[in-house]
């Protein structure tokens, strides 16, 4: 496993769509590696080996005492997800790397589930911004060099569709068929003009999530 970069694949489970069909199951996960059948059965096994592979097409099931407990050990909630992958990246950006996490997919497939969650079900990034908030908290109290520290912490929030920019903070980035994406010789790659939002706690993350969620909604249409 590399230090610098894991790679990992999640099963979601079937939506309405699939159900309807009565869709057979053809993946199947065993430690990191995912395993895809053919449907037909005419072909061999195809085996693919990720950093881990996440089974997650099995959600829990209520027992008779009503505890809920996964329907198959295997299962990978959320935070299994943020401690494999999501912790890593943050203990990464302390030590003072740049770090990217990013879900790649077909829709549908699942990207804002293991990112961002829903409600109490929280995806990395919330419960990433959460520990970071948590841990600059810490920080301030037990070590005494970093108690006079200043800490900054900022969001910014974008959408790339269809190769358009969209400044998902701004709405009137909208308008102008998107924002360019330039190369600074020392920073690397950036979004011009692209909004960056100084936050204090979760709390105003949160509220800068949910905002630009909805500007997603405009963006699309
Ligand atoms: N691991 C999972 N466990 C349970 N449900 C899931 C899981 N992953 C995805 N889902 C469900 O599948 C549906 C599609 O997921 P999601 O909206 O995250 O897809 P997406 O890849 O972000 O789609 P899009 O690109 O269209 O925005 C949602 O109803 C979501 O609740």
């Amino acid at each position: 496993m590399s230090d610098n970069l894991k790679v990992a694949v999640r099963l979601r489970p079937f939506n309405e769509r699939e159900k309807s069909r009565s869709s057979r199951l053809i993946i199947n996960m065993n430690g990191g590696t995912t395993i895809i059948s053919d449907p037909d059965d005419k072909y061999p096994d195809k085996k693919f080996t990720f950093d881990f592979s996440y089974w997650s097409h099995d959600g829990y099931r209520e027992r008779d005492d009503g505890y809920l407990e996964p329907a198959d050990q295997r299962y990978a909630d959320q935070t299994k997800v943020f401690d494999d992958l999501g912790r890593g990246v943050l203990e990464n950006a302390w030590k003072g790397f740049n770090c990217s996490l990013f879900a790649y997919g077909q829709t549908g497939s699942g990207k804002s589930y293991s990112m961002v969650g829903f409600d109490s079900n929280k995806g990395i990034i919330p419960i990433t911004c959460e520990e970071l908030f948590k841990g600059i908290a810490e920080r301030k109290q037990t070590d005494e060099d970093e108690k006079e520290a200043e800490y900054q912490v900022s969001v910014s929030m974008l959408e790339i569709y269809n190769e358009t920019v969209k400044d998902l903070l701004n709405i009137s980035s909208f308008k102008k068929g998107g924002l360019k994406v330039r190369e600074h010789p020392q920073k690397g790659f950036y979004v011009e003009q692209l909004q960056v939002s100084p936050v204090s706690d979760y709390a105003a993350i949160e509220g800068r999530i949910a905002e630009g969620t909805r500007n997603r909604t405009l963006a699309a249409t």
